[in-house]
């Protein structure tokens, strides 16, 4: 990989703090950070350190371009776009999101196939070469949910690098994680600066042994400066300068940040005249010279693969879920199949005699469909928000479309044999039915019933943010519903809807993957 220098100049960023009682509120901006430059060449691991709440976060997020703020990016000396930053770099949020009940090999293998434009095999093969590396192999057929956190943050390390990133930005790689994950953590990401790549990790309070292993730290003080940049030498050198020695028995990255935090305006003049020491004589200022670097070529991440290709592996991967999760469907399947054992029992004398018996028979149907939509219904409005992580953090391997359309062929099966059970039923108990064909046309109506409930489910669970408000909503809609029953029973009004839904699902998706 070509050696490149990255430069953040002038970084500011600042949140509005709202005070005082909400009828007479007093607007004024915090500082967190505040104005700060540096730079840092490829192949070195940097870590960012400063006592909790300093704004560690913040600043990778500035210098990763995933938040906007004050400033400005440059790479080699030219200024570059957050858009082109982000799409030649990775940013690993501190808590990872996955389908869990995926296995790591399954996981993997979708995520090389989504990122890779390559043959099946070559494919397999980085994919394991990067596993072997992060010494994933021996978990290769575990489930997600039972790997560990430690492996689990290399398996998002691992799910990112396929994405072969010039820079990598982690945010607290180590925390949750126990010294001897952590410490493999470290050495896995030392690891990987020696491909060329440059690696940013915040860190909240290392141990010692962490410490030692980093070579270049970033102190962050509590007021949103950086107090210091460069190597743990120099960083001893130049607390000793500021008569800040730390004793031998103290664990380094605890005494810089004790003596980095601000309780008094005392403090804070120390703090301010150990940054003028430290841009004086240890910031690094860089005249540069282009020509004493390899160009290296950012490039947007094309998304060359075919639509039928992100489709077939979306499919695949929703009916992997979809086997996994199989127990809770049958037992659904089987409280509704008592259900319409029940409503079957119930109405089993109704024949076509007289006319009442018509309005039985509109009665039980209507009972039918609502139980087909109601049930259909509930079973996917969890899907988006349950998915809407996963499904942001791999904006960039796959568009929406496909990934929706994924989620509609997995709900056809599904309708086939719960519309079939039900007739099934049905049949067996109401005299009324008897004919073949009456069977097979009720067969179309209540599948497409089904799928218009799904849809409707899927619609809702798009529109939706949160399953908090999904639920305030759905207790007043199926009340309307219910009482305007006939709208239950219009599948064609339901189907309708779908083309509507469609639009609106749509559309929230792009929203979701633009955010
Ligand atoms: N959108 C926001 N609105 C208001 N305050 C914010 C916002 N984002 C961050 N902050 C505040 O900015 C400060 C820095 O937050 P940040 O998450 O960057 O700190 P940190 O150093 O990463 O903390 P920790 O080590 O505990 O994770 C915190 O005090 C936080 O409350």
């Amino acid at each position: 990989m070509a050696s490149f220098v990255y430069t953040w100049e002038n970084l500011t960023y600042s949140v509005d703090r709202v005070e005082g009682v909400f009828w007479k509120p007093k607007k004024s901006q915090r500082l967190i950070i505040d104005n700060v430059s540096g730079n840092a060449f490829s192949g070195s691991l940097i870590a960012i350190m400063g006592e909790s709440g300093c704004g560690k976060t913040t600043f990778l997020k500035l210098i990763s371009a995933q938040m906007k703020g004050g400033g400005i990016l440059k790479m080699n000396g030219r200024v570059i776009t957050g858009a082109i930053l982000r799409h030649n770099s990775i940013y690993l949020q501190q808590n990872d999101v996955f389908f869990e009940n995926l296995t790591l090999d399954e996981h993997i293998r979708f995520m090389a196939a989504m990122s890779l434009k390559k043959h099946s095999e070559q494919r397999n093969m980085e994919a394991s070469t990067l596993l072997k590396n992060l010494s994933l192999e021996k978990s290769k057929h575990v489930k997600i949910k039972h790997l560990s956190g430690g492996e689990k943050r290399k398996l998002s390390l691992a799910s990112n690098l396929l994405l072969d990133p010039f820079i990598l930005f982690c945010d607290e790689p180590t925390s949750g994680l126990d010294s001897f994950n952590a410490i493999s953590m470290v050495k896995t990401l030392e690891r990987l600066t020696e491909t060329g790549k440059l690696i940013f990790m915040t860190v909240h309070q290392p141990s010692s042994q962490i410490f030692d292993l980093f070579s270049n730290i970033i102190l962050l003080s509590s007021n949103g400066k950086i107090i210091f940049q460069g190597t743990t030498d120099n960083a001893k050198s130049f607390f000793e300068t500021q008569q800040i020695i730390c004793p031998h028995s103290y664990n380094p990255s605890d005494f810089y940040i004790k003596n980095l935090s601000i309780k008094s305006e005392i403090d804070e003049k120390r703090i301010n005249s150990m940054l003028q020491y430290y841009k004086e004589h240890y910031e690094v200022k860089i005249n540069f010279s282009e020509a004493e670097y390899d160009g290296i070529q950012l490039k947007y991440r094309e998304n060359k693969k075919s639509f039928f290709f992100e489709i077939n592996w979306l499919i695949w991967r929703v009916f992997i879920l979809l086997g996994r999760n199989i127990r809770e469907y049958y037992s659904g399947l089987l409280v509704n199949m008592i259900a319409a054992v029940i409503i079957g029992i119930i109405y089993s004398k109704v024949t076509l005699t007289d006319a009442s018996s018509v309005q039985n028979i509109q009665g039980v149907l209507l009972l039918v469909v609502s139980e087909l939509i109601f049930h259909q219904l509930c079973q996917n409005l969890y899907t988006f928000p349950q998915e809407i992580d996963v499904f942001v953090q791999e904006k960039a391997l796959y568009t929406s479309l496909p990934y929706y359309l994924s989620k509609i062929v997995s709900l056809i099966p599904f309708a086939l044999i719960h519309s079939g059970g039900f007739l099934l039923i049905y049949f067996i108990f109401l005299p009324f039915l008897t004919k073949i064909d009456l069977f097979l046309e009720m067969m179309l109506i209540l599948f497409v019933t089904c799928l218009s409930g799904s849809s409707l489910g899927l619609c809702l669970s798009a529109i939706f943010s949160s399953l908090e408000s999904i639920n305030l909503f759905l207790v007043p809609f199926q009340l309307v519903c219910l009482v305007l029953s006939g709208l239950w029973f219009i599948g064609l009004i339901l189907i309708k809807l779908e083309i509507v839904r469609e639009t609106v699902a749509q559309h929230a998706l792009k929203m979701a993957q633009r955010y």
